[in-house]
């Protein structure tokens, strides 16, 4: 079982083989003005294991912010890979490949980097946000998610506000994907939890120049 205070292994997750599932399972949900959103529940299996190795082997780092006149802690802990540098397990390039054969035709060019975030219980978070940096603000794109440890609900709602239009527990080995507008037109964030939550990793692949 896990080594990590807080994680409880997941019933449907007992194995000790860390190993990708095939993608055409995915299923879509459009959600209007040109976003959707691809899900593949459990495409990682030997989740809990992939999460013991990367809560210890990535050199995470708390990151601070300005606001209003105080600076504050990001509520959650972060590592990035840029394009060409090596990723903390193999698993990792594996799935990078295998996202970009996937959707080669649809998006026209690969997955470069990779973005960990490490939400350490229920009080970690992502306010709501589009991933807009670089050309994201302007062209249809695509950002892959993959989770693994406990399940934080990923939620999205339109640009601006409005009502929640999906909301999907992600962890596990779970895999999600948003293209299209997503990034311009929708938002999303993972809301803080009351419940009792262990920790959760997710690994987000993006092309060269979209942040
Ligand atoms: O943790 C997640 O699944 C989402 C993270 C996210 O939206 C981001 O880092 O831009
Ligand atoms: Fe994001």
């Amino acid at each position: 079982m896990s080594t990590i205070p807080g994680l409880q292994g997941s019933l449907f997750d007992q194995g000790d083989e860390i190993g990708l599932g095939p993608l055409p399972g995915l299923r879509r949900t459009v959600l209007g003005a040109g976003a959707w959103v691809d899900h593949l529940p459990g495409w990682l299996s030997g989740a809990d294991l992939l999460f013991e190795r990367l809560a210890e082997d990535v050199p995470w780092h708390a990151e601070r912010r300005q606001m209003y006149e105080r600076e504050v802690d990001v509520p959650r802990l972060l590592a990035f890979y840029g394009e060409g540098e090596p990723l903390p397990h193999p698993v990792l390039v594996e799935a990078r490949a295998a996202l970009t054969r996937h959707y080669a035709a649809e998006l026209g060019e690969p997955f470069t980097t990779a973005g960990l975030c490490l939400y350490r219980d229920g009080r970690d978070s992502v306010a709501w946000h589009g991933d807009r940096i670089g050309r994201s603000a302007t062209e249809d794109t695509m950002v892959a998610i993959l989770s693994v440890g406990d399940p934080r609900d990923l939620v999205l709602r339109p640009h601006g506000g409005g009502p929640t239009l999906l909301r999907l527990p992600l962890g596990h080995g779970d895999l999600v994907v948003m293209g299209g507008s997503c990034q311009r037109t929708m938002e999303h964030a993972i809301p803080k939890s009351r419940r009792a939550v262990g920790p959760r990793i997710s690994i987000q692949y993006r092309p060269r120049g979209v942040g």
